[in-house]
């Protein structure tokens, strides 16, 4: 290899409905998860490929056109499951030129998208090396070993990963949901930045937490129930039962957090406050609009793309002072990663 090889993707976050909290040894999710990928919010990485002296893969991350040290151990761990995938890493430099389009570590699944949008590089790269098509399952399988999250933003719209009770899905790489109504195929999601700053704790001490919590089994058990409960309400198009889910499963996530060994909180006050007025805005009006939360302060608001008029008119104004700078990401489902061809 004479030339330096790149590659480009810009590779979506996701929503998690149904919340993947815990984990077995090798990112084998302990329970199912179900999340659909987003448009606006994405990590956009070219690779650029090198020879180098060393047996395992060396890299730089430059974020934003800055040289990011604090990124690389993430990547180097990836790099090293990546070389069961792609033997040929091992000799080789990656130099990684990434940037987000969202705030990251504040529980917009930054890791998501940024490992899946690694996992679309090196495969394509793989594919140009040894002449053999973009394996998208192969790249969901390696994205999961960067990030669990990760696997689901290799595909567009609702994403399952980990298996069910009625066989589908698998623990190793994400599949799509197939049967979703068409109530479901235009979801916004409007993400109320109430706290950019860093999160005191990272999804995966969160996940580590879950071995010994005493609540681990039953929310297990019932997410496990929940995400089959999730596809009968996807493929019936039931927005209220849409919701009830989704609020208990973003609020079930952080009593997890709360009572943890050590416990820890990462809803801020003006994260209550909006969950306070959306709930009085729906009890006064009726209007499907629910929220969701990650694993950090910042809020989802979830509706039909139907009722955008509403949200923007009648209750944005109500709530868009508790955001910094009064920023709102508004985003809605989308179609996966995307290769950028230069020039
Ligand atoms: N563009 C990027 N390139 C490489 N690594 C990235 C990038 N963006 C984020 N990361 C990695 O992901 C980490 C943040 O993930 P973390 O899980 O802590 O928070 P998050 O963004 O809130 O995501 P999640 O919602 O999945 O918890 C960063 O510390 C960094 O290691
Ligand atoms: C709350 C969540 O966003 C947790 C995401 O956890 P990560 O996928 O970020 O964790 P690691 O596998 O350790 O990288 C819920 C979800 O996306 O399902």
């Amino acid at each position: 290899m004479s030339e330096p090889i790149t590659a480009h993707w810009h590779a979506p976050s996701n929503i998690a409905i149904v919340k993947y909290w815990g984990k077995f040894h090798n990112q084998i999710p302990a329970n199912p998860s179900i999340s659909f990928t987003l448009t606006l919010s994405y990590t956009d990485t070219k690779v650029t490929l090198t020879e180098a002296k060393e047996q395992l893969p060396t890299a730089d991350v430059f974020y934003e056109g800055v040289e990011k040290p604090d990124f690389l151990p993430k990547v180097l761990k990836f790099l090293d499951h990546a070389m069961a995938f792609y033997p040929w890493l091992a000799s080789k430099h990656l130099k990684i030129e990434t940037r987000n389009t969202f705030p990251h570590s504040s529980g917009i699944a930054s890791s998501a998208s940024a490992m899946a949008a690694l996992a679309c590089c090196i495969e394509d790269i793989h594919s140009l090396l040894t002449f053999t098509p973009f394996d998208r399952q192969r790249v969901s399988h390696m994205a999961r070993l960067g990030s669990g999250s990760a696997c689901r933003s290799i595909y567009g719209g609702f994403v399952q990963w980990g298996s069910t009770a009625d066989g589908a899905g698998s623990d190793h790489f994400a599949i799509p949901v197939e049967q979703v109504h068409t109530a479901f195929l235009d979801v916004k999601d409007y993400i109320l930045i109430l706290h950019s700053g860093k999160k005191t704790v990272s999804s995966s001490a969160g996940h580590g937490l879950m071995k010994d919590h005493s609540y681990a089994e039953p929310r297990f058990q019932q997410a496990k129930q929940r995400a089959l409960a999730l596809r009968d309400i996807l493929t019936s198009g039931d927005w209220e039962m849409f919701i009830r889910l989704m609020e208990s499963e973003a609020l079930t996530l952080h009593a997890m957090m709360m009572t943890s060994d050590p416990p820890y909180i990462l809803m801020k006050p003006n994260t209550l406050a909006v969950i306070e007025k959306l709930w009085q805005f729906r009890s006064d009006t009726g209007y499907q609009i629910g929220f969701t939360l990650d694993a950090g302060a910042n809020l989802h608001l979830i509706f039909p793309a139907s009722l955008t008029h509403i949200v923007e008119r009648d209750f944005l104004p109500e709530i868009q002072y508790l955001c910094e700078q009064n920023r709102i990401i508004r985003d809605c489902i989308g179609d996966g990663p995307r290769k950028i061809t230069e020039g």
